[in-house]
């Protein structure tokens, strides 16, 4: 749904995007988690051409917006819609009147946006709010109406730049909870940026991990947790590194009250103890990291038994 090839932008002598290569699936929800100044930003505004790349292309639903003059692109904007950190709402309006404004942009006639604007607000858990101010509504209630603006022009297509960042955890967490319905119920391809592990783990299906304008590791999150080494796995799991010389960690994924871990001591001399680990709950399914010592005579059988389980494992050398 989006491919981005070769992105490069440079600002002066900064070079804000190094060669960015990126492909959003369409219906996912595609995460970019990096630190302040890694480049999110300006990966999400070349995305939608508010910037234009120094070098590279950019295509969202086939249409190559890198190729488009301003008013095929103003047009190919319509079905790309955003959503901004501090929500960007005009005070000057309602919230009717806000949700509206892309409507009338868009030249659509007044009897078709009221509807359009109810149906929009009811979708977004505010329906009967239409004639408030902005400045009545709390953070949570901003960024609705800031969704529900976005998706006026029924874009294909939903760009969030850290929607969540200025909200409280409970609201973060309603607001995820909004996305990710939006995403399963009409199918909208979103792609946000945020620097918040937690996001990325609540409803994220793909991630890439951007440092100094470069994606450093991305796919599937099902795909990255079982690859060993992966960035995404340690960061999620934060266990003391370096591991401690002789130590295995131990990645699984699937139900995690699957006794492998018993029936590798009831079958083999070996003794274990726990040094660290948790599970999480991901929109892949649960997952879980266990760090241990593994000692006695048939621990080279007891790691080839846990690898035959289907368990991910990591030898500290
Ligand atoms: N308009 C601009 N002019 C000059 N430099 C810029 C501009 N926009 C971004 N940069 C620089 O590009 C680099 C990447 O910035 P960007 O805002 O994309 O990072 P970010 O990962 O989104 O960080 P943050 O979360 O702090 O916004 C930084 O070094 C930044 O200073």
């Amino acid at each position: 749904m989006i491919q981005a090839s070769g992105l490069r932008k440079q600002y002066g002598t900064t070079v804000a995007l190094d060669g960015v290569d990126l492909h959003v699936r369409e219906g996912e929800i595609f995460g970019v988690l990096g630190r302040s100044g890694a480049g999110k930003s300006t990966l999400l505004r070349c995305v939608n051409l508010l910037e234009r790349p120094t070098a590279g292309t950019v295509t969202v639903a086939g249409q190559d917006l890198t190729a488009l003059g301003s008013a095929e692109l103003n047009r190919a904007r319509q079905r790309i819609g955003m959503i901004h950190q501090h929500f960007a709402l005009l005070s000057s309006r309602t919230v009717a009147g806000n949700v509206a404004f892309p409507l009338e942009v868009m030249g659509v006639p007044k009897a078709e946006r009221e509807r359009r604007v109810a149906e929009l607000l009811e979708l977004v858990g505010l329906g009967g709010r239409g004639k408030d101010r902005p400045h009545q509504l709390s953070g949570g209630q901003k960024q609705r109406v800031g969704i529900a603006r976005a998706l006026a022009g029924n874009p294909a297509v939903l760009l969030s730049d850290e929607a969540t960042s200025a909200l409280d955890p409970a609201t973060t967490e309603s607001i995820l909870a909004l996305l990710k319905r939006l995403n399963a119920e009409l199918g909208l391809t979103i792609l946000l940026i945020t620097h918040e592990m937690n996001v990325v783990k609540s409803v994220c299906d793909s991630v890439a991990i951007m440092a100094g304008g470069r994606i450093e590791e991305s796919g599937a999150i099902a795909d990255l947790i079982r690859t060993p080494g992966s960035r995404l796995t340690r960061e999620i799991f934060p266990l003391p590194a370096p591991a401690p010389a002789g130590s295995v960690t131990l990645t699984f994924t699937g139900d995690p009250r699957q006794p492998v871990v018993s029936e590798v001591l009831r079958k083999f001399d070996v003794d274990l103890s726990i040094l660290g680990g948790s599970i999480e709950e991901l929109p892949a399914g649960p997952v879980g990291r266990l760090r241990v010592t593994l000692d006695g005579a048939d621990r080279p059988a007891a790691l080839a038994y846990l690898r035959d389980s289907g368990l991910i494992v990591e030898e500290a050398a």
